[in-house]
């Protein structure tokens, strides 16, 4: 079990190397080499990289293993030889003020909601703006039918992963649950939001709604240090308020509150709004009247950038429980929930037939040798003397060269 445990770290420290440095060809070909020939023993590849990683300075160490994404995302796969010689920058940080200036320049403001480690390194991978940790995460990852239960304990788990996944572009927003932040002491509400970000690791936070005391809240909350992104249209949190998750501002009137609402909170100093199922023209209004930008969603094109979730944009929800949850303005860009289900649908008929594994994925092999003496063991009982020390200790290594590696090409 030790060995096992510590064999997984090890390797996770190889697999880490072998991402971040897919620039450096140099130490990629020695690890290649050493997989290839399943020799020098393991501990031996994992010693020099260590000292080679050590002997980096601290810039490339910081540089290199987070520009990779983005040199993915921005060149599209291609590294030129160029590339491979200087360490590519390090990814530059979306902030509250390269947003604003998005908005001036007439360039559109990318956001995914998403609530764990490997959705949020998609998203970073892509080059999206901001990640929202949303409380959608309530519906989507946790399956209740409202936003309503997820606590502030459970929003934090949720950013530390995303935080995990996502440690360096892009915006890092975490919503407020409901609960966290609606009282008259104010303070609450900065309390909570310094948790969002010293425990979850998010850059702001998101609050629903923009009456005068919620932009009171806001301002207290800018004041103690922590951006905020503003919310306003159809807040799910106040469902039970508004009776379902319906579109709002459609009449004059509604419309026309909206506008104030949006102001409001742009004067208390939130960075941006989110403008959620709204007319378009309504939106577009919006957006106008503001100097700072408008996130969309089901609010038309006429917003300074687009949210939608993870999960619905990529058609991950074609599970029947999250079916009537998917609204009308989401646009599917992919079908994952029917890969999952056929992925999952082959795996149960190919263990059920016995096609899998198969000799395939049946990698951990003895030598002959070992395998007449486990035979002989077998026959024998087990009242013999034990293989000698040092053929364990072969044992061992072969068992850790083979776990990974073989002959087979490392397709990552
Ligand atoms: N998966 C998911 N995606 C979301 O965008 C999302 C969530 N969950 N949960 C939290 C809120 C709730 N959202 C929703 C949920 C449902 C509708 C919806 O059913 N809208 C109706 C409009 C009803 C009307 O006419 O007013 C629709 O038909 O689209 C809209 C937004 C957006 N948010
Ligand atoms: C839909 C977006 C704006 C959101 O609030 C969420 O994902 O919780």
């Amino acid at each position: 079990m030790m060995m096992i445990s510590s064999h997984f770290r090890r390797r996770f420290a190889i697999d880490t190397f072998r991402r971040s440095c897919t620039v450096c060809q140099t130490d990629r070909g020695r690890l290649d080499r050493s997989y290839s020939n399943q020799r020098p023993c393991l501990i031996d590849t994992i010693q020099r990289i260590n000292l080679s990683l050590r002997s980096r300075s601290s810039i490339h160490d910081k540089t290199h293993t987070t520009s990779l994404r983005y040199a993915s995302s921005n060149t599209n796969g291609n590294t030129s030889t160029k590339d491979t010689e200087k360490p590519i920058k390090k990814p530059k940080k979306i902030t509250t003020l390269s947003m604003a200036a998005k908005k001036r320049r007439g360039e559109k403001i990318t956001m995914v909601t998403a609530y764990d480690f490997p959705s949020a390194v998609h998203v970073d991978r892509a080059g999206v703006d901001v990640l929202l940790v949303g409380d959608s995460c309530a519906m989507v990852e946790l399956g209740f039918e409202t936003t309503q239960p997820i606590t502030l304990d459970q929003m934090i788990h949720h950013c530390q992963a995303v935080k995990r996944g996502a440690p360096n572009r892009p915006l890092l927003v975490g919503d407020m649950p409901f609960g966290s932040y609606e009282y008259k002491d104010v303070d609450i509400a900065l309390k909570n939001a310094y948790r969002m970000v010293k425990e979850g690791g998010m850059d702001a936070v998101k609050f629903e709604g923009g009456s005068e005391a919620r932009a009171n809240t806001v301002k207290h909350v800018v004041e103690g240090g922590v951006a905020v992104l503003g919310h306003v249209g159809l807040t799910p949190q106040a469902i039970s308020v508004l009776g379902g998750f319906r579109a709002q501002g459609r009449t004059a009137a509604n419309a026309r509150s909206l506008l104030d609402d949006a102001l409001r909170l742009q004067d208390a100093g939130a960075f941006a709004v989110v403008l959620e199922c709204v007319p378009a023209n309504v939106a577009t209004a919006i957006t106008e009247a503001l100097e700072v930008p408008t996130i969309g969603i089901g609010a038309g094109g006429g917003t300074s950038g687009q949210v939608l979730v993870f999960h619905d944009l990529l058609g991950m929800l074609s599970h029947p429980h999250h079916e009537e949850f998917v609204p009308r303005f989401c646009k599917q860009y992919a079908r994952v929930g029917m890969e999952i289900t056929n992925g999952l649908a082959q795996f149960k008929e190919e263990v059920e037939s016995g096609a899998f594994p198969g000799n395939d994925y049946s990698p951990y092999k003895m030598s002959k040798r070992e395998e007449e003496m486990f035979n002989e063991l077998l026959e024998n009982g087990s009242k013999d003397e034990g293989p000698s020390s040092s053929s364990l200790e072969d044992a061992d290594e072969s068992e850790q060269l083979n776990l990974y590696g073989n002959n087979k090409t490392d397709s990552r």
